[in-house]
């Protein structure tokens, strides 16, 4: 029996990894797994309930017992944690700095690892994080390591989140991506790395086409893919 198909895009904030999965997952008519969603609804979570960033013992019942559901509908994918809509709410910074804090606790990773896995379903799953090829889906079939400026991926953050009306400031925006940079590469469990077997495509100097051409030459040739 051959395994499910899984492709992996890791790679640091604002690299356009959320982008290009969606567009690789809506080519290929496969699943898609946005696992940085899960760590942010985490974050709110931890939020809500008042609980402080580094209380692993709190938090990890909080992640094993996460009340969220991912909604799509046509082209749209709500996230519904505790009944509520936090599908806007969990893109602002500030919850990414959260996310990544809870993020850097083993006990926290360890009891999502089952409720990620569970997204590799027929016919494949395109999955976007940072140690999907590493720790989550390390016999992934293809990975992919997106990344870019620290000064591109900011000011790319800066446009996305000014056009859905958030008061935003770019010298800001690259302070809080450097620091989770270093937050992600640097932690003891999952850090931010490209798996040995990863190919790295630096968007720097790509637009959004010219990254979905070279992603899906490298997917095709390893899927033996027809057009
Ligand atoms: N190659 C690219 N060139 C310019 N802008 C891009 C590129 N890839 C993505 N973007 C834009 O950058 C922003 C961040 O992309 P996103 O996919 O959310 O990144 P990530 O998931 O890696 O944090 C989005 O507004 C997206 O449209
Ligand atoms: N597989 C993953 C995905 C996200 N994360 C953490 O969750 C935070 C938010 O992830 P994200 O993918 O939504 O972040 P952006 O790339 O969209 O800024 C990251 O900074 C990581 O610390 C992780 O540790 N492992």
């Amino acid at each position: 029996m051959h395994p499910i198909p899984v492709v992996t895009v890791d790679g640091p904030s604002g690299a356009g990894k959320g982008t290009l999965s969606s567009l690789l997952a809506d080519k290929l008519g496969w699943h898609f797994l946005d696992s940085g969603a899960i760590y942010r609804v985490l974050a709110v979570a931890t939020l809500h309930h008042d609980l402080p960033v580094e209380d692993e013992a709190s938090i990890v019942p909080l992640a094993t017992g996460l009340d969220v559901s991912f909604e799509t509908n046509g082209d749209t994918t709500r996230i519904i944690l505790e009944g509520e809509d936090v599908t806007d709410d969990i893109r602002t910074e500030q919850v990414g700095a959260v996310a990544s804090k809870v993020a850097a606790l083993p006990r926290v990773r360890e009891a999502l690892l089952r409720r990620q896995r569970a997204f590799q379903q027929e016919p494949g799953l395109v999955a976007d994080g940072r140690d999907m090829g590493t720790v989550v889906f390390p016999s992934a079939s293809v990975k992919l390591f997106l990344t870019a400026s620290a000064e591109a991926r900011a000011q790319r953050r800066f446009e996305q989140l000014k056009a859905k009306g958030m008061d935003v400031n770019i010298a800001r925006l690259l302070i809080d991506i450097k620091a989770r940079d270093d937050r992600d590469m640097h932690r003891s469990v999952a850090p931010l790395v490209p798996a040995e077997d990863a190919v790295v495509i630096d968007s720097t100097d790509l637009d959004i086409e010219q990254v979905f051409e070279k992603a899906m030459e490298v997917i095709s040739s390893r899927l033996n893919l027809r057009d």
